[in-house]
Parts: C-alpha cells; structure tokens; sequence
C-alpha cells in the first residue's frame, strides 16, 4: 500500500522512522530548513478570538497545542505560516511563525543581518506581500538563492473541502480564485526579478518507512497516564497537499513520488510531536533513575520523589516548550558528530526563537578533516574529536539573531544536558534558564565522566532547569 497524504490524516500511515537523536546519518541542508519551517507552523499560539474565529478543523489543529490561558490581547490575524531564512553560511538568520503578520514577513523584518543572498523557506506557497518583500529585501539577489516552499493546500482550502455544504461550496470557490490569483502575482513578481522559487519536500533518512506503522496517538493515554498525567493533548498534524500541483507541468510524472514524502514528512513530525509530549520536571524532583551512576558530589545524586500530577503551570514549563524541543531535535539531525546530534534553540521572554544551532565540525570543513573518533573507541588523543567539535549551544551563541543579544530572561531548549565546557559560556552570555534532556552520567566509568565532565556546573550557573525525561 502506498502512502498518500490523505490516509495520513485519518491516521492509517503506516510509516517506521527512527526519531532518535543519536543517528549518525545527517540530514541535508535543504531538509533541515524546511522541516524546521514546517514545524513553525505548529508554534503554540496563545488562546484567542483568532482561533474562535477560524471554526472546524482549524480550532482542531490548534486544540492540541493550547492551555487553557486568558485570551490574549495580543491576537494574531494571519494564518498559519512557517518560514526560515537562512544566509550564504548556511546557517538560520531568522525563523518565524505566523504573528499578526506572515512567518516570511515577520523573517524578512527581523533578521539582524543582510538579508541580501539569504534563501527562504517556507511552509506554503508565498502571498503577493511576501514575495515583493523578499523581492524588495534582495533575497535570492544573489547568484543560485531560492524561495522553497512546501505544497500544501491553504488551510481555508483543506477546511471547506472537509464539508460539502452549499455554503461551503462558494466559500471553496472563492478560496480557489483567491488562491490563484496569488499565484498568478507571485509568479509575475517572481518573473521579474532574478528569483528562483522550488517546490520542495524534505527527506527524513533516518530509517525505513515501511508499510504496517501507524502512529501513535497520543491523544489516547494509557489508563495509568490519564490518571496521573496532566499534559494537555499532542497536536495531531493534518497537512493537506495541493493536488492541483498534480496538473503543473513537470510536476504531474513526479506526482506519486511527491504524494510519498509529503505523507513522510507528515508522519516524522507527528512522531515527533508525541515523543516530546512528556511531561517535564524539575531538577529537583528528577534524579531517581541516575543516583546510581551519580557520584555524591554530583548536582543530580539528590532524590525526591517524582509528582506527576503536576500541570505544566505548577512546574513553570512555557507553553512553546515542547515546540522548542522538538525543534532542537529537529536541528540536531543536522550534526556532523558520527555519534549524536544535539540541538539547541533560544528563546526570548517573548517566546521568540532567536537562534537555533546543532553541534558539528567547523562550518565548510570537508568530511574527514577532522577526527572523529569518540572516547570510547580506544584510540590515540590525536584520532578523539572533542577538540574540534563546537557544541550546539555553542553554534547557537555564534548564531543568534541580532549577533551578541542578551535577551533578557532567555532560555536555552537542548537535547543534552549542558556540559561543564558550555553552561559557563551560556551563563556569560546571559541565558539562565534551561529546558532539556536528562543523558547523563551512565556510570562512573561513563566516557564523558572520564573525560573530566561532571555536569555539575550546569545545576549551579542557572536558575531554572527543567527536564523531560523521553
Ligand atoms: O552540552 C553539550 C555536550 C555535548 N555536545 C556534543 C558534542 C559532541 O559532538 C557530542 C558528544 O559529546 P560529549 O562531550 O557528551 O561526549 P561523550 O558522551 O563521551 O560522547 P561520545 O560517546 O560520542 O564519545 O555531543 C553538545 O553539543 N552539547
């Protein structure tokens, strides 16, 4: 059976990817930015009038992802948009989800650097405003830069056609004008200028999709979990494709392939999104499983026992955590180490995604450049690839947008507990509140522990660390 989008929204995919961090495949450039794209799609927007507003499956697609929180003043009017502007070194300069304007918008606005050369990706076909902004900002000026975007059906599109109602039937039709009148637009914006613009889909490599999966629905708890556990629902992702690109020409003989990644790519991210969906804890009440490998001077040797009645509110966890999380897992996949990626992303006090970095040899190094051997592979100092690895957070720091902010209150989401070598360079630069992954010493003879690494430093540099165990 062949995977189509549709069966991914009905929850029949029957998809196996390997989700872990610790794959030593990387994905390629293009995939990670536009995955990272699509994923803002899904950033958790606050509870507001503009979610009364859109009715049906677009209150749906947002249900998941919401606490329950005052409605915020602060209500954002466009639709859901993913963008990711990324420069000529390859590395994020600005990503955005939708505001009260368009996530390409709010990118093309923010970046701190020029954004001349810069490519963008996105998670839709761009509006008119859009693209005269890219094209006015100079994006893809520059030789070989691209818009890529990711065919997926306008979310008023993929709502009506749920619904066969006679008023939804002119709605559709409206929709459909509109759609192609932007179309039409962008493509005459796009003529004029030296664009280039590319359909694109990401692959996800990390494992075989074969046909008996279906993904968890982690809506549905086990009865111990529904009893004790207080974390709000997973968001089920529905992408809906355009299949009128079925018809464009050169796309129609590449439609099936097309159908199979687009419904990849949707069961990756819902996979994701339920492996992340865990609740987080406190340092202090973490530890239980790691006393053992803890010695007793470590910060994480102290045991408490584990409350998981606990809402995300009690424990302080913002509501974009998970997102962030899944985020970084997201950027980790992009490492160059051959034997874990680890992924950082920081977030301001307003929840804004101000930088994202993944752990790798120096940028532009070719493979075997460098060493890359880990410390338990018994060999010389001179074949270890410590020295000349930069750490995710440490890529994040050199990345951030505008460079050198101190945003004031800012987290840093990682996939690895901070090491003795970063957490005093993230304290320096001002981040104090941490949210991550308890990998930790798996024994006293663990290789990191040998090496000198007691991740003490961490627990005494922030303020704040909170932990999901997955
Ligand atoms: O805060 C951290 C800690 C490590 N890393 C990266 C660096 C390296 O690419 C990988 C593993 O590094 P670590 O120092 O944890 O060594 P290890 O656990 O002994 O690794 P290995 O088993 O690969 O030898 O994770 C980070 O990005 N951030």
């Amino acid at each position: 059976m062949s995977a189509t989008p549709d069966n991914v929204c009905a929850g029949h995919v029957h998809a196996s990817i390997d989700i872990s961090c610790s794959s030593a495949t990387r994905i390629r450039n293009h995939d990670l930015f536009m995955l990272l794209s699509l994923w803002m799609e899904f950033y958790p927007v606050e509870q507001t009038q503009y979610h009364e507003h859109f009715a049906g499956d677009f209150a749906d697609h947002f249900a998941g992802q919401q606490q329950q929180q005052e409605p915020s003043p602060r209500a954002p009017t466009a639709l859901p948009t993913g963008a990711v502007l990324v420069d000529a070194m390859g590395k994020v300069a600005a990503i955005e989800h939708t505001g009260e304007s368009h996530a390409a918008v709010r990118c093309l606005l923010s970046a701190a650097t020029d954004v001349k050369g810069c490519d963008l990706y996105l998670s839709r076909f761009p509006c008119s405003l859009c693209t005269k902004l890219a094209v006015q900002a100079g994006v893809i000026a520059a030789h070989q830069r691209k818009i890529y975007y990711f065919p997926a059906e306008r979310w008023e599109l993929a709502q009506v056609e749920n619904d066969s109602s006679e008023s939804d039937e002119a709605f559709r039709m409206r929709e459909v004008e509109r759609a192609e009148k932007n179309r039409k637009t962008v493509m005459r914006l796009v003529s004029n200028n030296p664009i280039a613009f590319t359909l694109f889909i990401p692959q996800w490599d990390h494992g075989d999709i074969d046909d008996e999966f279906i993904p968890p629905s982690p809506s549905k708890p086990s009865k111990k979990k529904q009893t004790t556990q207080v974390t709000p629902a997973a968001p089920k992702l529905s992408w809906p494709i355009d299949k009128k690109l079925e018809q464009s020409p050169g796309i129609s003989r590449r439609w099936p392939i097309i159908e199979l990644k687009f419904a990849r790519t949707v069961a990756a991210l819902n996979l994701l999104a339920a492996r992340y969906h865990v609740q987080a804890r406190p340092l202090g009440e973490w530890t239980r499983r790691y006393r053992e490998g803890a010695g007793s001077g470590d910060a994480f040797s102290s045991v408490e026992e584990i409350d998981l009645s606990k809402t995300d509110e009690q424990v302080g966890l913002p509501l974009w955590a998970r997102h962030a999380m899944v985020l970084a897992h997201i950027a980790a996949k992009r490492t160059d180490d051959p034997k874990l990626g680890v992924g950082s992303v920081f977030v301001d006090e307003e929840g804004r995604y101000f930088s994202v970095g993944w752990n790798g040899y120096p940028k532009k190094s070719q493979h075997l450049d460098y060493p890359q051997a880990g410390a338990d592979d018994s060999v010389e100092y001179e074949e270890l690839k410590y020295d000349y690895i930069l750490h995710s957070e440490q890529n994040a720091l050199l990345w951030r947008n505008p460079p050198g902010i101190r945003a004031k209150e800012a987290w840093v989401v990682v996939t690895k507990l901070p090491c003795d070598e970063c957490s005093p360079i993230l304290y320096d630069c001002g981040i104090r509140k941490c949210i991550t992954i308890p990998q930790l010493p798996k024994g006293l003879d663990d290789p990191a522990r040998l090496r000198g690494l007691t991740y003490n430093r961490v627990a005494g540099l922030m303020k704040e660390i909170l932990l999901f165990e997955v």
